[in-house]
């Protein structure tokens, strides 16, 4: 990999200022750090909905100005979850070939989401109550390119019980790179106005309306087949094996199941069984087996 050409540093959606990779390129300092995998590349939409819009740039390489926030977040933050799977797993972007990283921010109008397009990350400002811009949070950016390594390696379909995994698979790595422990999700860019609530829970999912138990599935036709819902189920039974087996037992074995035993129609009951042979692999059939066995339990999926 060419080394970048340069470091530059901006201050970041939270108001931090970070440092990062970048490229001078004709003259200006553009956002693309040459030095991971095939390269991590941010761009702006300009808060239209054209992909990927225009690669971020600045004169001096130092990206202070307000507009370049969510772009200085993204780009910050992706170097991290690229280095997450290359340190923990060496795992070579979400292809494991050196896929480049690319993200593009300022995504639509005051939009309260953000997504995996099938080619890239894909993030919007917020509206300022729901969401500020989401590039922000580092579980948010880990969650949305997890989407990317699930589709190269479990491809799990993105409706109903497989749907709901893949979501989940999204929220537990995502937790895993944040690495704070707290098991929320998009904590750091929700509702800047009310301290302490998250869009979901992991510890406890039914704080936001998500269910923590099979016997509270939810049947529905939106969001396919309510992905975004019952995902709850499998993400209390991630919460309570990394409580029980540790968080770096967990992550190897959540990693074992994601790219060797799940599939694109697996349903919870093989998602448990998942993590139950990669844990077999990784240290046997004691404590760890049990925890993982005792987790799927108490959330009523055999
Ligand atoms: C309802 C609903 C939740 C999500 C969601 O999780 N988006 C990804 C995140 F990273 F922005 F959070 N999308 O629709
Ligand atoms: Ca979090
Ligand atoms: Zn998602």
């Amino acid at each position: 990999n060419a080394a970048s050409d340069a470091t530059g540093s901006g201050t970041g959606v939270l108001g931090k200022k970070l440092t990062f990779n970048t490229t001078l390129n004709n003259g200006a300092y553009v956002l693309v750090d040459q030095s991971r995998g095939g390269g991590v590349e941010t761009y702006s939409a300009n808060n239209g909905s054209s992909l990927p819009g225009d690669l971020v740039s600045d004169a001096d390489n130092s990206f202070t100005d307000k507009g370049q926030a969510a772009a200085v977040s993204a780009h910050y933050n992706i170097e991290k979850v690229y280095d997450y799977y290359k340190n923990n797993f060496n795992r070579n972007s979400y292809d494991n070939k050196g896929a480049t990283l690319k993200s593009t921010v300022h995504y639509g109008n005051d939009y309260n989401n953000a997504f995996w397009n099938g080619q890239q990350m894909v993030y919007g400002d917020g509206d300022g109550r729901t969401f500020i811009p989401l590039s922000g949070s580092l579980d948010v950016t880990g969650h949305e390119l997890t989407h990317a390594v699930t589709e190269y390696t479990a491809g799990l379909q993105y409706r109903s019980q497989p749907g709901a995994l893949n979501e989940s698979m999204s929220d537990v790595f995502g937790n895993f790179i944040e690495g704070n422990h707290d098991y929320l999700v998009g904590e750091d860019v929700y509702t800047p106005n009310t301290p302490g609530d998250a869009l979901r829970s992991m510890s406890d999912p039914t704080k936001y309306g998500q269910p923590d138990n099979m016997s509270d599935y939810v049947h529905t036709g939106q969001d396919n087949g309510g992905v975004h819902t019952n995902s709850g189920i499998p993400n209390k039974a991630a919460y309570l094996t990394i409580e029980s087996v540790g968080w770096d037992k967990a992550q190897k074995i959540y990693y074992r199941a994601l790219t060797t035993y799940l599939s694109p129609r697996s349903q919870f009951s093989d998602a448990r069984a998942a993590l139950l042979q990669a844990t077999s692999d990784l240290y046997g059939q004691g404590a760890e087996y049990n925890a993982v066995a005792s987790a799927w339990d108490q959330v009523g999926v055999k």
